[in-house]
């Protein structure tokens, strides 16, 4: 049944199916003649083989949209199954969606104040559906629909959720549905549950995209969204950079994108804001927007050929890739699955990612990966299953682990410092298990050094690693991938173990000369900050001191334990108590030079592994014969340095033994006066009391 009692036929043959006027994930859009009473609709061709959602949620949706009934909502004729395609019927909006506008002819965004009627009409379909008990779950300008004269809808309810449901389908609400932008952070919290505010959050969202022309990070690869919508505080009209718009603008958009979603307004409560209040009728603001353009099916071709013409221009491989999965991303699409393994590989990788100085919002040249690489395939929601709930609930505690301000310093600042990245490289481990104990041994801090360089290095260079590239490869794909990367990484960093386990107790001295130069064993031991601020008690207890690359655990401080005070002696042996602690550190460290320049000769080439890793320079090790000579050539150059080094802490060695030996010279000198004194102070009570 039809609006005002008018049939549609479920026949296919009572259809004329015209031009493309929009694509999604699972579906195709088509403008198209209902030949019975010679009128203009719209149908939405959702292939069920493409199609994430189940025949039940497909169903659900077209059920959702036929019982709908509002001026601003979209409501489907009627819906038929036609091959392996679900045919859904729906009035045609002309000017199609405010994406596509913007898209075509907006890239900076609307004036505020078709903003204001835009928003206010979707708000009020917002206000309708939670009032019918609906979340819709994927509000964005791709989904708000504009016709000839102005009349704003709001369409697509494929991942749209009934709030009155009960039993499976209510706690299918605790899984990921959206497209990751617009998400909600609680609905990014698995376990958390969320309701009609979620639909607030994206609201605001799709505010920020139609006065910048896209949304917040949508430039970041999806998972860079998850933890940038987690993590960072809330984005928001800016006020420099958005001096155009109007406070109460402003103020609305920041009323939304409140993190706490009992603080965020419901929308019949949004509705009465000034901003709307002062919206003008859409008529009025929204259809001068179209003045001038070709019709829709020529937009929507002139954008798929110029996304088309993006993928020309980047043959190499992975800048197709990440061409691809760019244009697929920036059209507002949200075609991934989520797996938890992508999921655990990308958050490795992320964290590294945000070292990249270079990744800027207005960077181009890092792109990432995701989506199904396929211009005709846009859309599509992220969905996690409940199953991986658990497991995505533990990643995201282990996100929390990072303080706030932690992380949105790196990702403002676009760089950690290079202990940091080393720490978080190991806190990582230490949370995920991989090393049972925090106490991470020196050569492991090492080796996971190496690793973070390398990792640092491949990222800043290639697509394959990006984090969205992992979500576009099929799993045997991804096996590969981290095989290769595995492969990779793994001469240089697995060597580096080798030799670090070859040499007894070189981790330890090779710690020390930042210490042993500060010259002094007693000054307190204390962390150098960035993230170690954040650590946990049990890793803060066990990490004693970041200084540049390297981190010193407890278990490598044997040399530089506190020293035990001696129990201190009364009164006038106050002179030898003071002087007995600075004797003992001289002895120490000369006795942790002796260690340095002992392991240093044992060790020269693990010493070179480390000293590669320290500087980032990873060399790949000679296999044939024929580098011989050049290997030669840089080994004994790496040689020379390390002796000239050996030769600096022989010649402090050396010093400090002179110290040391001025030092006890003193002492005894000391010792021998305060003997003396003590004598006659003996000496002089005893004649006191012959006396
Ligand atoms: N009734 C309509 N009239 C005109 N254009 C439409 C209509 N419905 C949809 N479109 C166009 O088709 C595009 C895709 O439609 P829709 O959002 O329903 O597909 P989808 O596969 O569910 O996409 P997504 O998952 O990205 O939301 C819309 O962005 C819009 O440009």
């Amino acid at each position: 049944m039809g609006r005002m009692g008018k049939m549609y036929t479920v026949n296919p043959n009572d259809y004329k199916l015209l031009e493309e006027v929009g694509y999604g994930a699972s579906a195709v859009v088509y403008r198209a003649i209902y030949i019975p009473f010679n009128e203009v609709v719209a149908i939405k061709c959702l292939d069920l083989d493409r199609c994430n959602s189940n025949l039940d949620d497909i169903r659900r949706e077209a059920q959702t949209m036929s019982l709908i009934d509002h001026p601003n909502v979209i409501r489907a004729y009627c819906s038929f199954v036609v091959d392996q395609n679900l045919w859904v019927v729906m009035p045609f909006m002309a000017e199609g969606s405010c994406l596509h506008l913007m898209k075509i002819a907006y890239h900076e965004g609307f004036e505020e104040s078709a903003i204001g009627s835009i928003l206010k009409e979707t708000l009020k379909a917002l206000e309708y559906l939670h009032r019918q008990g609906h979340i819709h779950r994927d509000v964005k300008a791709g989904n708000i629909l504009l016709d000839t004269n102005g009349i704003v809808k709001l369409a697509d309810f494929g991942v749209s959720a009934c709030m009155f449901d009960t039993g499976d389908r209510q706690r299918s609400r605790n899984t990921f549905v959206g497209t990751p932008c617009w998400m909600a952070p609680e609905v990014l919290q698995p376990g958390s549950g969320y309701n009609s505010k979620a639909d607030i959050w994206s609201f605001g969202i799709t505010a920020l995209e139609l006065a910048h022309g896209h949304a917040p990070f949508s430039k970041y690869p999806p998972m860079k969204v998850l933890l940038m919508t987690i993590q960072n505080a809330p984005p928001g009209l800016d006020y420099d950079r958005d001096k155009k718009f109007s406070k109460s603008f402003k103020e609305m958009v920041a009323m939304c994108l409140v993190k706490d979603q009992t603080k965020r307004p419901t929308a019949e409560k949004l509705i009465k804001h000034s901003f709307f209040k002062n919206a003008k009728p859409p008529e009025l603001s929204v259809k001068k927007l179209f003045a001038d353009l070709p019709p829709l099916w020529n937009r929507v071709k002139a954008i798929q050929l110029k996304d088309a013409a993006q993928l020309a221009l980047k043959r190499m491989p992975s800048a197709e890739q990440e061409a691809l999965s760019q244009s697929e991303y920036q059209r507002g699409v949200s075609a991934w699955n989520f797996d938890l393994e992508d999921l655990k590989a990308q958050a490795s990788l992320v964290r590294d990612d945000d070292d990249i100085p270079e990744m800027r919002e207005e960077d181009e040249s890092i792109k990432f990966g995701g989506g199904k690489a396929a211009i005709g395939s846009q859309s599509s929601s992220v969905k996690i299953n409940s199953n991986s709930e658990m497991q995505l609930a533990e990643y995201s505690r282990q996100l929390s682990g990072c303080e706030l301000p932690q992380a949105d310093n790196f990702i403002k600042k676009g760089k950690l410092p290079e202990s940091d990245l080393l720490e978080t490289s190991s806190l990582e481990k230490e949370r995920n298990g991989s090393i049972s104990e925090a106490k991470a041994s020196t050569s492991e801090s090492l080796m996971a050094q190496a690793k973070a360089k390398t990792v640092k290095s491949r990222q800043t260079h290639s697509g394959p690693l990006m984090p969205g590239t992992v979500f576009s490869h099929s799993l045997s794909e991804r096996g590969r991938t981290s095989e290769r990367f595995e492969n990779e990484i793994h001469p240089t960093a697995e060597r580096v173990t080798r030799e670090l386990r070859k040499g007894p107790s070189f981790s330890g001295p090779l710690m020390l000369p930042n210490r042993a130069s500060a010259n002094s064993l007693s000054a307190p031991i204390k962390s150098s900050g960035g993230f170690r601020d954040s650590l946990d008690e049990k890793s803060k207890t066990n990490l004693v001191q970041i200084k540049g690359r390297f981190s010193v655990t407890s278990e490598n401080l044997d040399l530089v334990k506190p020293v035990n005070q001696p129990p201190k002696e009364v009164s006038h042996n106050s002179v030898h108590a003071l002087l007995l602690p600075h004797l003992q550190n001289l002895f120490q460290q000369t006795s942790i030079q002796q260690d340095i320049i002992i392991s240093l000769l044992n060790s020269l080439q693990p010493a070179e592994a480390i000293e590669a890793a320290q500087n980032g320079k990873l060399l790949p090790l000679p296999h044939g014969s024929e580098n011989n000579g050049s290997v030669e050539a840089a080994s004994s150059e790496r040689e020379k340095s390390l002796l000239i080094k050996i030769i600096e802490l022989q010649n402090r060695m050396v010093n400090l033994t002179d110290e040391l030996n001025v030092e006890k010279l003193k002492y005894e000198r000391l010792q021998q006066q305060l003997k003396a004194i003590s004598g006659r102070e003996e000496n002089g009570e005893r004649s006191g009391v012959d006396a």
